[in-house]
């Protein structure tokens, strides 16, 4: 990687040993203005936070300092400029502003590399103020299918894609704040025994896409139901889970309530399950069709919930799934 040369044409901030702010603001307003960073600090980014994320709990565990405030935002799915208006809104990420983004960060949008590319630096700038989740979406099989691989491809090269992919399954799974709010992706289990510290326990390294059964798998891909007990996933994948599953998994394992993203919500967020199952969604006008507000959430050191909502902002003429494979030819 060293030896790798950076593009003769690249007019803008250089990458050396460490992510620095400067070359994060700079890479904002080029993917801002449809540009590219190099190849090579493509890979240099997205194997640091390979290696950093792969070091990491499966549930990282993180506390809120008297001095900061974290912002947990839900699937952004590629839309760029929507993510720009978050930041605009609520403010970038900073020392003490912390951020988690909680799965589904690709696909769908057509600014997938660029969403993956900020997310990733911000997260080797600070990696204990910067957290990242993994979804259903950070797996082959959605890539595949759903835009990410076909975007890499076209926007920067297959090495790429290869990195990103193993880089996503060194994500956590799970993240666990002030022993309150357990955030993931999907939801809960199948299993009514299932503890906090069997997700700490979980070797996330064994298996690297999430199949078709496990506790892996129901993390990423499990939806809440209105109707108690528990129920067939909608999606083919996963299961349901009702009310009582919810109150039963909190009152097991000391917590308020969960946070989930993993579906659009037409106010960008719902608490349901009488508040002990929150989802928030932060892709607004959800692949420029559904009429839904984006949303995230702030807590405070008190650890309240604040929730806000942001509407769709404009964007370059680029349709979603535009860089999607043909799905059939995946298919061989
Ligand atoms: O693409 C989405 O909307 C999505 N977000 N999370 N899961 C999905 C999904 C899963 C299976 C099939 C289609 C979409
Ligand atoms: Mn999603
Ligand atoms: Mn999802
Ligand atoms: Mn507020």
């Amino acid at each position: 990687l060293e030896s790798m040369a950076v593009d003769a044409d690249y007019d803008g901030v250089r990458l050396e040993k460490e992510m620095t702010q400067e070359f994060i603001t700079d890479m904002i307003e080029r993917f801002k203005n449809g540009k590219k960073i190099p190849k090579k600090y493509v890979y240099q980014i997205v194997i640091a936070v390979k290696n950093i994320s792969y070091d990491e709990a499966t549930m990282v565990e993180m506390k809120i300092p008297d001095d900061a405030t974290l912002t947990v935002c839900g699937d952004t799915h590629g839309q760029y400029f929507d993510l720009m208006e978050l930041f605009r809104l609520n403010g970038l990420p900073t020392e003490k502003h912390y951020y988690l983004f909680n799965g589904d960060f690709v696909d769908r949008g057509s600014w997938s590399c660029e969403i993956a590319l900020l997310l990733y630096a911000y997260k080797w700038l600070r990696p204990k103020s910067f957290f990242l989740n993994r979804g259903n979406h950070e797996t082959d099989d959605m890539n595949k299918v759903y835009g990410f691989e076909g975007e890499c491809k076209a926007k920067y090269n297959e090495r790429t894609f290869k990195l990103f992919s193993e880089s996503f399954s060194a994500l956590p799974l799970a993240t666990l704040i002030g022993s309150k709010y357990l955030v993931l992706h999907g939801g809960l289990f199948s299993d009514d025994k299932v503890t906090l510290d069997d997700i700490r326990k979980l070797n996330r390294h064994t298996q690297r896409q999430p199949g078709q059964s496990g506790l892996m798998m129901e993390m990423l891909w499990t939806d809440p139901q209105t109707e108690p007990g528990r129920g067939p996933s909608k999606r083919g994948v996963g299961m349901q889970f009702g009310p009582d599953v919810t109150k039963r998994f909190c009152d097991n394992n000391g917590l308020d309530a969960i946070i989930r993203s993993h579906e659009v919500r037409m106010e960008g967020y719902e608490e349901e399950h009488g508040g002990k199952c929150i989802t928030v969604f932060s892709a607004p006008k959800y692949c420029d069709s559904t009429e839904n507000k984006g949303a995230y959430i702030n807590i405070g050191p008190d650890y309240k919930l604040d929730f806000h909502k942001f509407d769709a902002v404009p964007h370059p003429n680029i349709k979603p799934m535009a860089y999607a494979q043909n799905s059939l030819m995946s298919m061989t």
